[in-house]
């Protein structure tokens, strides 16, 4: 049995708009996946029914043979845990080692166990140096480091990032995908909800799309970006470099400079024009 278990879920808000509609998926531990899709397709929807916040109003979600159902969101928050897109959504104390150490204390962690975890994740994501600011009074960017060591600190399976390299200069992007890369490395599975393309190709190997509340597709990035239909129900960009090579009819399903360049030269040595 799969590590999170979606089977034919739908979700209706109380406003009785549905935002899900009867998807499933299997996603297995220490995998890592890009969720794509333009807005309001349900990715945030989904994701949050995986972490709990919210409940599917049909079919079932498990986490590691959990019915997200029969356990409150502060369980399964214990298991999986949900980087909001706007860190302003999750942050509400006045200084960072605070916000970092809420977590922990709530499922009482004795004060030197706290203090060091809150310090080394710090470390890791690169914020150590702000423990006493008040989170508000750093740059948003910085404010999301904060938000992803809060989720980091719990030690959970699976780390759902909401848009993470949204307002991210290059350095931040660097580290974040630093990140994903040790998150893999510790055998924990990164779920990541994105609008940016090149990210997706430079991090992940599997993408789920959705559009109109629905998975139309969940497979390799290569068959993802090349797939016409996809790429139209969804209204997802192609990453730049093969919207070029499209452009050049270079048919070699290209996604990176790499590639690009490799197939250009080759083709140069066959004496071919592109
Ligand atoms: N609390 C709510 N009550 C009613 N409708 C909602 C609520 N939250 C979201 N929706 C609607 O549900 C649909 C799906 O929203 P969701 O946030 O899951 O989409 P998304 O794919 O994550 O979009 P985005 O890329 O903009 O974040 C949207 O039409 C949204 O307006």
């Amino acid at each position: 049995m799969s590590f999170i278990q979606i089977k034919d879920v739908s979700f209706v808000y109380p406003n009785e708009f549905t935002a899900v509609h009867k998807i499933s998926a299997s996603i297995e531990k220490g995998e890592k996946l890009a969720i794509v899709g333009q807005n309001g397709a349900g990715k945030t929807t989904t994701v949050k029914m995986m972490n709990g916040l919210l409940k599917p109003t049909k079919g079932d979600i498990e986490i590691d043979g959990l019915n997200t159902k029969d356990y409150t969101t502060a369980q399964i928050s214990r298991h999986v845990g949900y980087v909001f897109q706007n860190p302003d959504d999750q942050i509400f104390h006045s200084d960072v080692y605070s916000e970092i150490a809420y977590g922990p204390k709530t499922i009482g962690l004795s004060d030197d166990e706290i203090s060091s975890r809150v310090y080394s994740v710090a470390e890791l994501v690169g914020i150590d140096g702000f423990l006493d600011e008040n989170p508000y009074n750093l740059p948003f960017s910085t404010r999301k480091f904060v938000t992803i060591a809060c989720v980091l600190v719990m030690d959970v399976d699976v780390v759902i990032l909401d848009e993470p390299t949204a307002g991210q200069d290059h350095v931040g992007m660097v580290q974040i995908s630093k990140l994903i890369d040790y998150l893999q490395k510790k055998n924990k599975t990164v779920i990541t909800i994105t609008h940016d393309m090149e990210f997706v190709v430079n991090n992940f190997e599997r993408v789920i799309v959705m559009a109109n509340k629905q998975i139309i597709a969940d497979k390799n990035k290569r068959e993802i970006f090349w797939d016409n239909n996809v790429i139209e129900e969804s209204n997802i960009k192609q990453p730049y470099i093969s919207e070029l090579a499209n452009d050049m009819n270079m048919g070699n399903r290209i996604l990176s400079i790499d590639e690009f360049v490799e197939h250009v030269f080759s083709n140069k040595k066959e004496g071919a024009t592109v």
